[in-house]
């Protein structure tokens, strides 16, 4: 079994720390690091495992999990670039960044790995999408899905289309969390309490999406079923086109895109 150091475990390392500890993943065969010595001990006392400085993370781990700010990669890539020693992982989780960014301080042909998961990985249902770097083999992909199965789902995708699935599934969770918020004030202003607005909300997305998942129906026809001639959906319906709801989420989601590639930009 390999050994992991998420290198800068913030809010995503965390995440992957404590899901491989729930499936099952050994704590002696986890590390991680953190910039400050009050996260460090917290991450130690949460998890049992062992919070090292970068130098002794980098050698000690087969596998690199680089979780911080995408702001932040190049200063820790000057930092522990030239103490990586030849033939480890490097499996990057950060926004925009391509994998030829590490490869200018990494030892040659070290592979790299690019992942876009997301929040819900929390609770085992994840959306992971991997791709390979220059030099990941097979194999590499191969562990790096070891890494995020236990997280929920995991898809290949090529590393051309890493910053669409950042714009779509790694921020999409704030979509769909914004759109419950929008609609639990919807309910108060229909005269509802909050709290009851917000249990008939979060009951009917997880239930929407179970349906999503499980009927094999289009979401189209899932809709279609909803919207009954001249009821009370049809009329919903005709505000969110009167409004432009499905421009603004194809200009947001363009948005989200290219705020990835200029990240990717503004780094190298
Ligand atoms: N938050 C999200 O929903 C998602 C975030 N990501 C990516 O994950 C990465 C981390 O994001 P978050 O966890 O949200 O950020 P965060 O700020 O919570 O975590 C980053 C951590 O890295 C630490 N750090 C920075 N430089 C360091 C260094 N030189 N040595 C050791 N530790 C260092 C920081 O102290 C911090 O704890 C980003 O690159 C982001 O693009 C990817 C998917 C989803
Ligand atoms: O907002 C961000 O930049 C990160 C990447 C995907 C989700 N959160």
């Amino acid at each position: 079994m390999h050994t992991v150091a998420v290198i800068g475990a913030g809010k995503i390392g965390e995440l992957l720390l404590s899901g491989l500890l729930r499936s099952g993943w050994p704590a002696g065969r986890l590390l991680a690091t953190a910039r400050r010595t009050e996260r460090a001990e917290e991450l130690a006392a949460r998890y049992g495992i062992r919070v090292l400085k970068n130098e002794a993370a980098v050698g000690e781990a087969d596998v690199l999990a680089v979780a911080v700010k995408p702001q932040d990669a190049e200063a820790l890539m000057t930092d522990i670039g030239p103490k990586v020693p030849s033939g480890k992982l490097v499996v990057s989780l950060c926004a925009g960044l391509p994998t030829s960014f590490f490869a200018k301080w990494l030892p040659e042909a070290t592979p790299v790995v690019r992942v876009m998961t997301n929040t819900p990985a929390l609770v085992d249902q994840a959306m992971t999408a991997i791709s390979a770097g220059a030099f990941a083999t097979p194999a590499h992909l191969e562990l790096a899905e070891e890494m995020f199965a236990p997280l929920g789902r995991t898809v290949r995708v090529p590393e051309s289309q890493q910053d669409a699935v950042t714009a779509l599934s790694g921020s999409g969770p704030a979509y769909f969390y914004y759109l419950v918020e929008a609609m639990t004030d919807a309910g108060i202003l229909l005269g509802l309490p909050r709290q009851v607005a917000y249990d008939l909300i979060v009951q009917t997305a997880i239930g929407s999406a179970i349906m999503l998942r499980d009927s094999g129906e289009h979401p189209v026809k899932l809709r279609e079923a909803v919207t009954s001639p001249a009821g009370t959906t049809i009329s919903a319906i005709r505000e969110l086109e009167n409004h432009g709801v499905r421009a603004a989420l194809l200009a947001a989601l363009e948005a989200a895109r290219d705020r990835a590639r200029q990240i990717a930009e503004q780094q190298s």
